[in-house]
């Protein structure tokens, strides 16, 4: 069996995350765990964190980091077979903590995208809700206008993708990601991309991960209990 390996991909609202995830996932065979879409399914089955998620969401605020960690340090446990690749987690110091207590990273990776960029790029994503599928008119437009290549359903605009939304959210993303970008600096496990386009990124990540993802060496790193 071949070595597992753990990576986080950071970076602001409309960065990317979710679609280098994709082809991450994709061209390397981890299982992409997107914080956001598993929050939301908590919601939708009505479990007790889910419902308690749902009161923060449904004012824009951030989920707590007791509560976030309540729903994901759980299902990574039950991961301990796989490689992963964690999209949206941890936002603060207190998840990278406790992220650490349970497992050692290998990579993160931080995406860097100009401000104009990502107001840009939101302006133009449309999003599936109920599974969290994004589409941008331009860089990956829906088969059918307005509608989710999957399911046929409509296709929403967030609220807080317009650009009067996407300033304060970015700031605020700043704030709370600065010392979570230091730690994972001072250990040694930092890739910044910095780049207006996924397209020129991707090259650089599928470069470095191909470096990174061993093959041949059976190591499960993460703690199975806690
Ligand atoms: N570590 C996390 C991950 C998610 N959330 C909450 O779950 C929601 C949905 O998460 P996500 O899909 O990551 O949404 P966005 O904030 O819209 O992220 P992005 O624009 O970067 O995709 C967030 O708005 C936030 O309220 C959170 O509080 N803490
Ligand atoms: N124009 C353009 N849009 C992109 C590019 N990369 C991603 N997108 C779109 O930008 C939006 C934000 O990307 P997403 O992966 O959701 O970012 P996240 O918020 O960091 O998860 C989505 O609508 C994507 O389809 C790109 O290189 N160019």
């Amino acid at each position: 069996m071949s070595k597992l390996f753990r990576a986080v991909i950071m970076g602001p609202p409309g960065s990317g995350k979710g679609t280098i995830s994709e082809r991450i996932a994709h061209s390397f065979g981890l299982k992409h765990i997107s914080s956001g879409d598993f929050v939301r399914e908590n919601i939708s089955a009505n479990t007790e964190a889910g419902v308690l998620a749902k009161t923060y969401i449904k004012k824009g605020l951030l989920v707590p980091d007791h509560v976030m960690t309540r729903l994901l340090l759980p299902r990574l446990e039950e991961m301990t077979k796989y490689s992963w690749l964690l999209d949206g987690f941890p936002r603060t110091l207190a998840q990278a903590d406790a992220l650490n207590s349970i497992c050692d990273l290998d990579v993160v990776i931080n995406l860097n995208i100009p401000l104009e960029t990502l107001k840009e790029r939101l302006r133009h994503r449309w999003t599936h809700p109920s599974s969290g599928r994004v589409y941008n008119m331009y860089f990956n437009p829906p088969r059918i206008q307005g509608l989710d290549d999957i399911t046929g359903e409509q296709l929403i605009q967030q609220e807080d993708d317009r650009p009067e939304a996407l300033v304060a959210r970015l700031r605020h993303y700043k704030d709370i990601a600065k010392p979570v970008i230091d730690l994972y600096k001072a250990k040694s496990i930092l890739y910044t991309f910095s780049d207006t386009e996924t397209d020129r990124i991707w090259p650089n990540i599928s470069t470095l991960l191909s470096t990174k993802i061993p093959i041949g060496q059976s190591d499960a790193r993460c703690a199975s209990t806690h």
